[in-house]
């Protein structure tokens, strides 16, 4: 029996465009501005820390966040630029600048299973801080408060099986109770592998169908 459920962010819950087209230009432009003006900030600090250790040099402000724009460029999901992305993120929502997008049908959704007892977690590349300003701030409303507990990549990369054994044993939850919702066939894959049931979402004729697992095009479709 599914006693909790674990969701993937872009591609699932909020479209690929609006994590592409929106949130990461947004951070692109503001990036080299927040890095100058809140370098002294302990947070952003360790985050720049944690560059430096990745590319094994010292950086000054500028070269530093010449490596972030190339990351963003790459999509690639280093933890100190999610770190960073979700802070800078942080002026937008605040301001009423960036609003989380969610699709349609996922605010009813989730609302029913957490209403059905299902225990409800998020596994995103996004940071922690991220993934809670995103259903912080949807056009529906604050939607964290149905949300149990947030994964981010501090925990291992969406595509290794050890993520998901470590995500199971912080819920205190058998694989075969955890139901993982992603678009992409490795995350879905990895999670398998860890013993999770899983759903393929199918949204916006984007992702590439993987069929060893159950797909659903939206939330509505998804069967516990
Ligand atoms: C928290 S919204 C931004 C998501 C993000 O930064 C990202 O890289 C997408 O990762 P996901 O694991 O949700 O596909
Ligand atoms: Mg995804």
């Amino acid at each position: 029996m599914i006693k909790a459920i674990l969701t993937d962010i872009e591609g699932t819950t909020s479209s690929i465009d609006f994590v592409h087209d929106t949130l990461f230009p947004y951070a692109q432009q503001h990036l080299r501005r927040f890095l100058r003006e809140q370098a002294g900030d302990d947070a952003v600090q360790q985050a720049l820390d944690d560059v430096e250790a990745i590319v094994g040099q010292d950086l000054s402000i500028n070269e530093a966040a010449d490596v972030l724009e190339q990351w963003i460029a790459e999509d690639r999901k280093a933890t100190p630029l999610k770190t960073l992305q979700g802070l800078i993120w942080k002026v937008g929502y605040d301001s009423g600048e960036l609003q989380g997008h969610v699709y349609a049908d996922t605010p009813a959704a989730l609302q029913r299973w957490h209403a059905n007892g299902h225990k409800l977690y998020v596994y995103s590349s996004g940071s922690v801080d991220a993934q809670k300003l995103i259903f912080g701030h949807t056009a529906y409303g604050d939607l964290t408060p149905l949300f149990s507990g947030y994964f981010d990549t501090r925990i291992g990369g969406k595509r290794e099986r050890s993520s998901y054994t470590a995500i199971l044993r912080e819920i205190g939850l058998p694989g075969e109770a955890v139901l993982f919702l992603s678009d992409i066939g490795a995350e879905l894959d990895a999670a398998h592998a860890a013993g999770m049931r899983t759903c393929q979402l199918l949204r916006d004729d984007k992702a590439m169908p993987n069929d060893a697992h159950p797909q659903a095009r939206d939330f509505d479709e998804i069967r516990l």
